[in-house]
């Protein structure tokens, strides 16, 4: 059968990027997905402001929520401080085995920890598979409809510390109206629009950071 979007965005990063080299990998799916097939990642342009954002924080223990096709776990990763833990979660199989091979063309496998399976069943077993562990940064990039449930179970699940930085993608477009409500309305959020465009296009996007006060 014909291959995927996934599939496609793989070979391009094979064709056109570097071993070992992330950079490559990220400016070889964005020339990808701005000239021949649009694809959902962060993007150049709000993946520019996650790094600013990741370089502030410089968290020891991260984790991202949606990996796809990796190429936000690249953009983390390539900026963390050695020896730090990140995880990501991916609950499609079929994304999951795309990323890993994307992470890997990048040389950072060891940096990354993917875990397939769905948000709502892993969060609340973090502590068990990493220690008694918080996030100090959070990217939330999966189902929009799931950012307000999943951050509700992140702090539930004793996750968040005084200080732990969330980064929501997406807050325009598609848009998740009930996730900037719960965060701007909440005294335990101090929240932060960084105006943007979605990925590849002059459509208004944005990323939200909300940095939880404990
Ligand atoms: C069930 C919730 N828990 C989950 N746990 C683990 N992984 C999950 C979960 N949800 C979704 N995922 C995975 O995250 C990814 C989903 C991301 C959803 N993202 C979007 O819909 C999205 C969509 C757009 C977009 C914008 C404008 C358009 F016209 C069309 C699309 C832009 C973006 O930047 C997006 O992030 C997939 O890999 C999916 O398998
Ligand atoms: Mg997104």
């Amino acid at each position: 059968t014909g291959s995927t979007r996934a599939e496609r965005l793989l070979k391009a990063v094979q064709k056109n990027a570097r071993r070992g080299d992330p950079q490559s990998v990220i400016s070889a799916i964005d020339h990808y997905c701005r000239h021949s097939e649009w694809a959902m990642n962060v993007g150049d342009e709000k993946g520019s402001i996650l790094d600013s954002v990741l370089s502030e924080v410089s968290p020891s223990c991260a984790l991202e929520l949606g990996t796809y096709c990796g190429y936000s776990t690249v953009r983390i990763a390539r900026l963390l401080p050695p020896g730090a833990t990140f995880v990501t979660v991916e609950f499609n199989p079929k994304y999951a085995k795309v990323a890993r091979q994307v992470i890997e063309f990048a040389g950072l496998q060891d940096k990354v920890k993917l875990i397939e399976g769905a948000s709502g069943d892993l969060i609340p077993k973090m502590k068990e598979l990493f220690g008694n562990v918080t996030f100090d940064f959070v990217f939330l990039d999966h189902w929009k409809d799931r950012y307000v449930l999943d951050t509700k179970l992140l702090e539930d699940c004793g996750l968040l510390r005084k200080g732990s930085v969330l980064l929501a993608d997406n807050v325009i477009c598609p848009g998740t109206p009930e996730y900037l409500a719960y965060v701007r309305n909440n005294p335990r959020y101090k929240s932060t629009y960084y105006k943007s465009h979605l990925e590849y296009t002059k459509v208004e996007d944005g990323l939200e950071k909300s940095v939880f006060m404990g």
